[in-house]
């Protein structure tokens, strides 16, 4: 039997933070359904809530109102496990590259040869073979990067949660890590909501793409891709569907950058 009960429910959620005088409504009625190996990719205006959105998913925040479920239980009741990879590098400095990855499995008890063998082949799967034993001092950016997302996957979590892991790479590298990272995530079959100020990137990696409001954030649109994954992201922007998107959303966007005050969206 096919099952049918969403991975990730969020129903009319409200984020809202007490400040001094006044409060910031961060989200209001914000209301999605994520599937089993889907990936949604989110794009809005700089203090969109696109954060607070992702830190509430990690259950790192309580939502001010409004539910979470995950397979039909009540975030707080669920067992699902989550990963989740940001921008910034979140590898400890005094580990090597093999010791970051295999620690969740550390944490977690999973026995030396089994936890050596999952994150070898994980490292090995992002092209850092041979790097193993580096430290990431010793690494690049992008290979930090590919680091921390091969440690949020390396557990086998049902839900991995990106917060714009490329923000801070070159075009080339962010290329490739996109490509290693389409086709992890195919391979493991695992649910993403991936955030990113590049629409072009939301829109290449993406099954749905959802564009939010300025702040207080709501869903504006919500687009199906409909191209299959893995793609060929060299060539995905020659196709008429991609450039489709790509045109709508950014008129979406460009309006919301603008009522933000930050001036008209670069791409
Ligand atoms: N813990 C907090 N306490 C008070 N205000 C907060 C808190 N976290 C976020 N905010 C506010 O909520 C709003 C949304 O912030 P958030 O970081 O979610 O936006 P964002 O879309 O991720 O922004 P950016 O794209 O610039 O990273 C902002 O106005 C921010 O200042």
């Amino acid at each position: 039997m096919i099952n049918d009960t969403p991975i990730i429910e969020l129903a009319d959620v409200d984020q809202i933070y007490a400040g001094r005088g006044t409060n910031v409504e961060a989200l209001r009625g914000f209301t999605l359904d994520l599937r089993d190996g889907e990936v949604l990719t989110i794009v809005g205006p700089s203090g969109c809530g696109k954060s607070t959105l992702l830190n509430i998913l990690a259950r790192l925040e309580r939502p001010s109102r409004g539910t979470l479920s995950f397979r039909g239980v009540n975030a707080d009741n669920s067992d699902v496990e989550i990963g989740y990879v940001t921008q910034s590098d979140t590898l400890f400095p005094w580990r090597t590259l093999l010791g970051n990855v295999e620690y969740p499995l550390e944490i977690r008890g999973v026995s030396k040869d089994v936890r050596r063998e999952r994150a070898v082949s994980l490292l090995e799967r992002v092209g850092l073979k041979g790097f193993e034993n580096h430290l990431p001092s010793e690494l690049s950016g992008g290979m930090r990067q590919r680091g921390n997302i091969v440690r949020a996957l390396v557990y086998d979590p049902d839900i991995v949660l990106m917060d714009e892991p490329f923000g801070a790479l070159d075009a080339q590298t962010r290329l490739v890590l996109q490509d290693q990272l389409q086709r992890l995530c195919a391979e493991e079959r695992k649910t993403v909501v991936f955030i990113t100020h590049d629409l072009q990137e939301a829109i290449a990696l993406g099954d749905r793409v959802v564009v939010m409001t300025a702040r207080p954030g709501r869903i504006k649109v919500v687009r199906t891709v409909g191209l299959e994954r893995p793609r060929d992201l060299n060539r995905i922007h020659e196709v008429p569907r991609f450039q489709e998107l790509l045109s709508e959303l950014l008129e979406a966007l460009r309006e919301e950058v603008t009522l933000a005050g930050h001036g008209p969206a670069g791409r």
